[in-house]
């Protein structure tokens, strides 16, 4: 390659890949149901590609200088890198062709599995609610140069005059997110496969370069975490690894990304890419959004490599202080003594397409706000400022300062009657009585059976109910016949459960499209957009709220549909809440103050909404805590503080309650060993979490750290069709049993049924009933032997 370093003044680490219509996501779905054909997918894939690079050209990124990524995963850029290493596991190594590539057919079903074998395990993806497919690593995995895929959108854009920037997972990052296979010996670590991985990269790059790729970005987020000090400390694992890349001859200019946090030691920041640079890569890129300013030891220590600064947010939809931004570029230019790029802190897959999109925001909120698109102007405004000086952008400078002022002084933003009651906590308000106190008081109250049965609080989302919201939405029935048709399908559910024989009932949520969103279309500070769609995962997308001012509840909203369905029947009938924590999570979060005193409004809005749920003679509520450890810092140093803040909030929320009110949580999508402290701390009576999948593999921590109020591990997974056994069920109570008193023991299911639909549902219901009345009858039994035992 040439000595010169010609990397862009401006840049972007990725871009949404779903596209503004959900392109993708329509063509892949197409294809998966058979309506669209390879060609014909691959076809939408182009055209979405060319969409893209022509918008990027029009936002200011330059067609010639590799300045636009090339990040197209059809599914996940993961399960791209899996492909492009042809690392399949032993169980698909079926799906390689002789070469060891996969075709589309076979790239899905790692995505999707097949009749017998499960897909690749999906996990997140750093502290972000994308969702990648677990690579299973194990010493006889293939390693081999296959990037086919991308080898050809390079070439094919090089055809049309456009040199892209072709991006893939790095070769450490890659193996520190893999899991051992099955049946690897104990202890192995799949970073041991470092060598072999480094070899099929270096032919992955040279046929990048021949494809015509000048430069390759290659992402290492993983030196974010708790191994990335060691790894990448002078003399490690990464600079061996990026010597090895970096000596290979004919090979396309290196841009090495982290993102996400600081790369390497957190004591030291910069010295990751310190390493890095010696190692001989050409460009460097630090996230200066979440991560800290590289130390001006470490930016002299760069030498001739280029320093690419993330200073525009990529994780959220805030519009960028470009004032502030363009005087950190200002000072890292005259540190390095050489020019820098501007960039976003890590890839733009995390926020939507483009504000101007949306029609119904509130009037006040588009000028405050940054989508994608967006951002790309704003990395070539500062690129420009820095490059020609504040005057070239006074305007752009001026504008951006002119909204961030409107936002600050902005009436909603801060409401001073949330102020005062947040400010006017004391730690009462964190606490209820002693758990034994309230234990008895509940029982009293509630005179459940040993092992109570409920669910976790969403029944089947029909068509017909999913067809009534878009019906009230677009106004072809009245809100009242909306209301009646809500009503209706309550009295269903709550029929269906009392025939069941469950012994906690729910209402099932229809009026809920999504657990956050509903709330946040109840309170004040909150707006939706309309085309906000984020990837979630595969083709699966979400539309996260804007959390932009003081939040506040104007009124009741889910106790008049609680209150209906009480009234139906003599069983206790559960309110459901989403808990602080996962409201955030799942929205996007105002960045002018500490996550913690948000938390703390949302959760007076809840602890509000339980109080008229008590008034209205609900006995218990359970508030949902999904996202709890979603949220876990990378690096356990930074554990201790999240916790502190996420807890308290859920205290807040439920700490108001009456003894003789029954406070339950549920948490799912995540393992939760490691934060069982954390669940004691939620103080709640009673917790239901996914378990099924792991075959209850929490009971024995939860027993281990000695937990003592009301737990219900699920004991049917929820997340496919299938209909668990009786006998399968009653293998299950057995084991929590085993670990658990019978008095703390509820069963449940992993998670809602809202995906799943009646027929199972009915028949997964009636096993988990008749194992617990089998269960029931030996734990009496037992019990009653061990009294004769002891007479
Ligand atoms: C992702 S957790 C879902 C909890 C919610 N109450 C439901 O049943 O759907
Ligand atoms: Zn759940």
């Amino acid at each position: 390659m040439s000595t010169e370093n010609t990397f862009p003044a401006a840049t972007i680490l990725g871009y949404p890949r779903i596209g503004p219509g959900r392109e993708l996501k329509k063509a892949v779905e197409a294809y998966w149901a058979g309506r669209l054909d390879e060609a014909g997918l691959q076809h939408a894939a182009d055209q979405l590609q060319d969409r893209t690079v022509a918008r990027l050209v029009e936002l200011g990124l330059d067609r010639g200088d590799s300045s636009i990524p090339a990040d197209f995963a059809l599914y996940d850029q993961v399960l791209d890198a899996t492909a492009a290493l042809g690392a399949l596991p032993a169980r698909f190594a079926d799906l390689a062709a002789e070469d060891g590539s996969v075709d589309t057919a076979g790239y899905f079903t790692l995505a999707r599995g097949d009749g017998e074998r499960a897909p690749l395990e999906l996990t997140k993806w750093f502290d972000t609610n994308y969702h990648y497919l677990v690579p299973e690593i194990g010493p006889g995995t293939p390693f081999v140069a296959v990037a086919h895929g991308l080898t050809a959108t390079v070439r094919r854009q090089r055809e049309r005059g456009t040199v892209l920037r072709p991006v893939l997972v790095g070769p450490v990052t890659y193996l520190l997110l893999a899991k051992p296979e099955d049946g690897a010996p104990a202890g192995f670590d799949p970073l041991e496969r470092i060598d072999d991985a480094v070899a099929a990269y270096v032919g992955i790059l040279a046929s990048l370069a021949e494809a015509g790729a000048e430069w390759v970005q290659l992402d290492e987020p993983g030196l974010v975490g708790d191994r990335g000090g060691e790894l990448a400390a002078p003399g490690g694992l990464v600079e061996r690894v990026y010597r090895q890349l970096a000596g290979t001859a004919g090979r396309p200019a290196l841009l090495v990304t982290t993102g996400y946090g600081t790369a390497g030691d957190p004591a030291r920041p910069g010295q990751a890419l310190a390493v890095l640079a010696t190692a001989g890569v050409e460009a460097v890129h630090a996230d200066l959004v979440r991560g800290s300013r590289p130390s001006a030891e470490a930016l002299q220590a760069l030498g001739g490599t280029r320093l690419v600064a993330g200073v525009v947010d990529g994780r959220n939809v805030w519009r960028n202080d470009l004032r502030f931004s363009l005087g950190v570029l200002e000072d890292l230019q005259q540190e390095t003594g050489t020019a820098v790029t501007t960039a976003t802190s890590t890839s733009l897959l995390h926020v939507p397409h483009d504000v101007q999109a949306e029609t119904g925001l509130p009037e006040h909120l588009p000028a405050w706000l940054a989508f994608a698109d967006q951002k790309v102007r704003e990395a070539v405004v500062l690129a420009r400022g820095l490059a020609g000086g504040r005057p070239a952008v006074a305007a752009e400078l001026q504008d951006a300062e002119e909204a961030l002022g409107h936002r600050a002084r902005f009436d909603g933003v801060v409401v001073d009657s949330v102020r005062t009651r947040t400010r006017g906590l004391t730690e009462e308000a964190f606490t209820r009585g002693p758990a034994e106190r309230r234990a008895e008081a509940q029982q009293e109250r509630l005179g459940l059976p040993l092992l109570p049965t409920t669910t976790i609080g969403s029944f089947p989302q029909t068509r017909e109910v999913r067809g009534a919201r878009a019906a009230v939405r677009s106004g072809s029935i009245s809100q009242s016949e909306y209301e009646q048709f809500l009503r209706q399908e309550i009295a269903n559910v709550v029929r269906l459960q009392e025939g069941l024989g469950l012994d906690v009932l729910v209402h099932g949520e229809p009026e809920r499209n999504d657990m956050v969103q509903y709330f946040a279309e109840n309170l004040d500070g909150f707006a939706a957009t309309e085309q906000g769609w984020v990837q979630s995962y595969g083709s699966r997308c979400t539309r996260p709220s804007i959390l932009w001012g003081d939040v506040s509840r104007p009124q009741a909203f889910t106790v008049p549909w609680i209150s209906f369905a009480q009234s139906l029947t003599e069983r206790p009938l559960k309110g459901m809440l989403t808990g602080p924590v996962t409201i955030l999570a799942w929205s996007f979060v105002r960045d002018d103050q500490p996550l913690g005193e948000t938390a703390n409004q949302v959760a007076l809005a809840l602890r509000d909404e339980i109080a008229d749920l008590e008034a209205a003679g609900i006995a218990i509520v359970q508030v949902d805590e999904p996202a709890l450890r979603e949220l876990l810092p990378l690096r356990s140093a930074d554990h201790q503080a999240y916790l502190d803040w996420s807890v308290r909030a859920f205290r807040l929320a439920t700490a108001g309650a009456e003894d003789g009110t029954q406070i339950h949580t549920h948490l799912c999508y995540s393992e939760f060993g490691e934060v069982i402290s954390a669940i004691d701390g939620l103080d709640a009576d009673v917790t239901s979490i996914e378990a099924a999948r792991s075959r209850l593999e929490v009971v024995a921590d939860l027993a281990g750290f000695g937990y003592s109020r009301g737990i219900g591990p699920g004991v049917y997974d929820i997340h496919s069709p299938r209909v668990p056994s009786e006998q399968e069920i009653s293998g299950l109570i057995d084991t929590a049993l085993a670990a658990l008193p019978a008095q703390q023991l509820w069963i449940n299911p992993d998670c809602g049924l809202k995906t799943r639909g009646y027929d199972e549902t009915v028949l997964s219901l009636r096993n988990l009933v008749a194992a617990t009345r089998a269960a029931r009858g030996s734990v009496r039994l037992s019990t009653a032997e061990q009294v004769l035992a002891r007479s």
